[in-house]
């Protein structure tokens, strides 16, 4: 196994009753570098990102993380691995502030322990990962905000800081610009061109735009199979790919 790869997948296979959801996937996640996941509605992209993320188990194949077989693992050990999982939709609480919620999140990787010596010093650790994590999405203003109160796309930004409160190495994220403004999108694009400097990114994202600009590697998947992985320029000049976008309104490859 080449030392950059943080992730991988072998022979991976979902199926739901006769639907193969996902089949025989083989991909290498690498460290440092985004990796974009796209194809039309139901290719099975958010079944990829539910079993690197532990939510599923798959029904055949291996999930390896630094070289370790982890897809029989429970899903709350994905996290404590440093496999951190952002959400298409809003998984915030909205009546808690900005702060509170990425120190939920960063409580997921450090364990709840009922030690009450252990406490203060467990919450002070949680603060650190929490504030952090805010400063790192640019939302260090935000911090004793209640997250109900801000903007739709700084709720996008504190889903993104509530993944990094949770200290990943690899960052899992479903449509991060979903439903966002042009404005909005670009500060997410800014942001994750710098997260991709220190973490291993797989970006599942319709808006083709964006995961052209960002993406090292790109897979292409249509009806759970795996069409092509290459660069953008690669993908771009594919001719399958032409081919399985022909007919998509809202998609231009
Ligand atoms: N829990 C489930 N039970 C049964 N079928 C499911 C389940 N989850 C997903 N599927 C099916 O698996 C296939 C892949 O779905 P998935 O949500 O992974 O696609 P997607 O590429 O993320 O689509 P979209 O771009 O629309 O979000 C679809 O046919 C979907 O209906």
């Amino acid at each position: 196994m080449s030392q950059d790869i943080v992730l991988q997948t072998e022979g991976l296979c979902k199926y739901w009753g006769g639907l193969k959801a996902l089949d025989n996937m083989n991909l290498a996640f690498h460290d440092k570098s985004l990796h974009g996941i796209v194809g039309p509605n139901g290719a099975g992209k958010s079944t990829l990102l539910n079993m690197l993320c532990g939510a599923y188990k798959p029904t055949s194949g291996r999930i390896l993380h630094q070289g370790d077989a982890i897809e029989d693992i429970r899903g709350y050990e994905f996290v404590r691995r440093g496999i951190g999982r952002g959400f298409q939709k809003t998984n915030i609480y909205p009546q808690a502030t900005c702060l509170e919620n990425c120190c939920v999140a960063a409580q997921r990787r450090t364990g709840g322990s009922f030690n009450i010596f252990a406490m203060r010093n467990r919450d002070k650790l949680l603060i650190e990962m929490a504030d952090e994590a805010l400063l790192r999405v640019g939302l260090g203003h935000r911090r004793d905000t209640v997250a109900a109160q801000i903007s739709y796309g700084e709720q996008r930004q504190l889903e993104i800081a509530m993944v990094l409160a949770t200290a990943p190495s690899v960052l899992l994220l479903d449509e991060p610009m979903a439903g966002m403004g042009h404005e909005e999108s670009r500060l997410i694009i800014e942001l994750l061109q710098t997260l991709k400097t220190d973490y291993c990114i797989v970006l599942v994202e319709h808006d083709m735009d964006a995961v052209f600009e960002l993406s090292d590697q790109l897979t292409v998947m249509v009806n759970g199979q795996h069409l092509v992985t290459g660069t953008v320029e690669e993908v771009r000049n594919d001719v399958r790919v032409k081919e399985a976008y022909l007919g998509q309104g809202d998609e231009v490859i």
